[in-house]
């Protein structure tokens, strides 16, 4: 199965790696971040690196980004299709928009030269409305410093035992993807994807706010959402209702994001 696209010169290798899910369901932002590649050319050339020794079978956080189905999915344009993750015949994630996304998505493929050092595996969550899920991790140990890389082509570890998300869990996990949107936006701010954070859209943080709303109490809720209206003043008016759509786990509509709109006068967007 192949798991993104325009992904150049992959091996088929079989995954091993699973069961290794246990403790962590979200990132483990302390132990890497997003950097320059010095050999990859071109627009796409960021990467996930080690900040610190990382030990093997380590869970690095999710794969997060709009569930598709495949139609859909054959519908994006090329330069989002470079982040579409191939979850099973009909499903599928796009994480394309970069805050509607974590850092998971800068995972590179191995060049010329180099092996994997992390792998994808699929688990089924219960406890924030979400099905099967993709999670990086790593399969030996890891250097700080190193590039952290998965192998496109595998296959994730098929249907690991179901994991069910307590109250307490999903909490955590939420603050946590509050945490990393700001530290993306952050990120963004610094990098070419800047004009992002003038775009997003209202759908986002309605998402956020349903997600919310089926993990914690009243009190919680509006902490969450004085959180999000803070890490976006123009959200305005649209930060606080609930879009029950991503409660269900259904496709959501897509969205403008920088690389639609750096690729809408060149050839290779053929949306
Ligand atoms: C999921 S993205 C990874 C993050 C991407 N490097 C970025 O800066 O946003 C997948 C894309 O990254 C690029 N990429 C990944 N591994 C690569 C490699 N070994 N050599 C060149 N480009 C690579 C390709 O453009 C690929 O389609």
């Amino acid at each position: 199965m192949a798991l993104f696209t325009q992904v150049p010169d992959c091996r088929f290798v079989v995954a091993s790696a699973r069961s290794v899910i246990g403790v962590s369901h979200d990132f483990q932002d302390d132990l890497f971040k997003v950097q320059k590649c010095p050999d990859i050319p071109g627009d796409r050339c960021y990467g996930l690196f080690a900040k610190h020794d990382i030990p093997s079978e380590t869970p690095l956080g999710e794969y997060i980004g709009t569930i598709l189905n495949r139609k859909q999915s054959e519908e994006l344009c090329e330069c989002k299709r470079v982040y579409l993750f191939q979850v099973s015949e009909n499903r599928y994630i796009d994480a394309s928009d970069p805050l509607n996304s974590s850092v998971i998505r800068y995972i590179n493929h191995p060049s010329d030269g180099e092996s994997s050092n992390a792998t994808f595996v699929k688990r089924a969550v219960k406890g924030l409305g979400v099905r099967w899920r993709i999670f990086a991790v790593t399969t030996r140990d890891i250097k700080a410093g190193e590039e952290l890389l998965c192998l496109y082509d595998e296959t994730p570890g098929d249907h690991d035992p179901t994991l069910t998300m307590s109250k307490r869990d999903a909490r955590s996990a939420l603050r946590k993807r509050t945490a990393e949107v700001a530290r993306l936006r952050d990120h963004l701010a610094e990098s070419r994807e800047a004009t992002e954070t003038q775009r997003l859209t209202a759908s986002y943080w309605k998402r956020q706010c349903s997600k919310i709303a089926a993990a914690v109490s009243h009190d919680e809720r509006q902490l969450f959402r004085r959180e999000i209206a803070k890490l976006l003043p123009s959200s305005g008016n649209d930060s606080g209702s609930a879009d029950s759509s991503a409660d269900r786990d259904e496709p959501t509509p897509l969205k403008l994001t920088p690389d639609n709109l750096r690729h809408s006068d060149s050839s290779e967007d053929t949306s």
